[in-house]
């Protein structure tokens, strides 16, 4: 297991806390694929708990007994026949990663950053975020009795979110300021060794989260979907399952791969652009604007890998605007009784869009990921909702407005 830059290929020690090449490249977590296809096999990891460590073969983890879980992944696949009938799809599937601990995909990836980060002895950890990346750390690091700085851009975090890290004990500093220019900020503090870095540009992080793929699979009985659709925002995600989709298929534990569809808000979209001028990088958006608080982000780092993936799956990339997500965050709750947070909801308003657009097979079998819980913004819920009718304790005008 080693380190390597995806640009010059140079390699690095997994024990060297380093976050970028010295070329500037992003670094990847390589195996020996060939050892681990002789370790594995269906019915072993079959065996298994479900969850982000049955699939410990493929973690970059050397002593098992540092690892910090709160038991995450595992979350549930669901059939979704009403909305697929809605849609005129023969099989769709929600992956409902708001079912982890702290209510997103974030805490696959901090169970392997933060048992990282206890293998290397680091006190201290932090990260930039719209929200969950920051509450994931901060109920991680608790658990791991570490000290959590995390960096926000003020009055853009969703209340739950900010609850969360609030109250699970991390120092909270909001920046006036986007998320880009926290990251910056953050990342500068673990240059000066102040902290171990666990946003996404930490390459242990992005391999927990490289396990909804497997996982997916593993749910589908070892068949690959054909098509997995999913928000994009600093891209560390898509980046990541489409690792964990490969690693299977070259561990043979698939035979297949799905095409990686990436959806993006109209206002924070420099994927999207860059995908139909088929550039294999972005230009940075300078004010990112979106209800979905998640995925505003104007210059993703991990921008030349999303590309990749998408290209190389046959994939493509779409924006969805502000109404279309609220409008399928609706759906959602309401034909299959899933709650999720609107930038969750723009995989469901990308799969809308596409359709109309024809560039989806209605054959297929597709899968939609929401990535977090709609608990995590309750005024975005409350906003689109119909507002309860209020009354005196009388039944005679409660039979009444109950008809109307
Ligand atoms: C709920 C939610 N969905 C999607 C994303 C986008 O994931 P990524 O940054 O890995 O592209 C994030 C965070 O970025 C998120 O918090
Ligand atoms: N949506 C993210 C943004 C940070 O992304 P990361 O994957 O680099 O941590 C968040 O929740 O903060």
């Amino acid at each position: 297991m080693i380190q390597k830059c995806r640009e010059c290929g140079k390699e690095y020690d997994v024990d060297e806390i380093i976050y970028n090449c010295e070329c500037g490249g992003l670094l990847e977590i390589k195996y020996d694929l060939g050892k681990i296809k002789s370790e594995v096999s269906k019915e072993k990891l079959r065996e298994r708990r479900s969850g982000v460590w049955r699939y410990l073969e493929y973690l970059p983890v050397k002593d098992t007994n540092k690892i910090v879980s709160l038991w995450e992944g595992g979350t549930p696949l669901y059939k979704c026949d009403n909305l697929a009938k809605k849609l005129g799809l023969k099989e769709l599937y929600v992956k409902n990663e708001g079912a982890n601990p702290t209510g997103s995909f974030k805490d696959r990836g901090m169970t392997v950053g933060v048992t990282r980060a206890n293998e290397l002895g680091a006190p201290v950890v932090g990260c930039a975020s719209t929200g969950n990346t920051s509450a994931s750390l901060a109920a991680y690091s608790a658990r791991s009795g570490k000290k959590c700085i995390v960096l926000l851009p003020g009055g853009k975090v969703a209340l739950g979110k900010l609850a969360q890290a609030m109250f699970y004990g991390a120092k909270v500093v909001q920046i006036n300021g986007n998320f880009d220019q926290a990251l910056v900020m953050i990342k500068n503090l673990a240059l000066e060794n102040k902290l171990y870095l666990l946003n996404s540009v930490n390459p242990f992080r992005l391999e927990g989260q490289k396990t909804i793929g497997f996982e997916i699979c593993d749910q589908l009985d070892f068949e690959a979907p054909s098509a997995v659709i999913l928000p994009v925002g600093n891209a560390g995600n898509i980046s990541a399952i489409w690792k964990g989709f490969k690693e299977f298929k070259e561990t043979e534990l698939i035979d297949s791969l799905p095409m990686m569809i990436g959806i993006q808000a109209e206002g924070a979209q420099p994927i999207v652009k860059a995908y139909k001028a088929q550039k294999d990088n972005i230009t940075p958006e300078e004010s990112p604007e979106t209800i979905a608080t998640a995925i505003r982000i104007g210059n993703p780092v991990n921008a030349v890998k999303a590309l990749e993936a998408i290209n190389q799956s046959n994939g493509l990339a779409e924006f969805v605007t502000d109404e279309e997500i609220t409008a399928a965050q609706k759906l959602l709750a309401q034909t299959e009784g899933i709650f999720v947070e609107p930038a969750s909801a723009s995989s469901i308003a990308g799969l809308i869009k596409l359709l109309d657009m024809g560039a989806v097979d209605k054959d297929g079998k597709i899968v939609c990921i929401t990535t977090g819980n709609g608990l995590k913004d309750p005024d975005a819920a409350i906003k689109a909702s119909i507002l309860p009718s209020e009354i005196e304790c009388d039944m005679e005008v409660l039979r009444k407005v109950i008809e109307e």
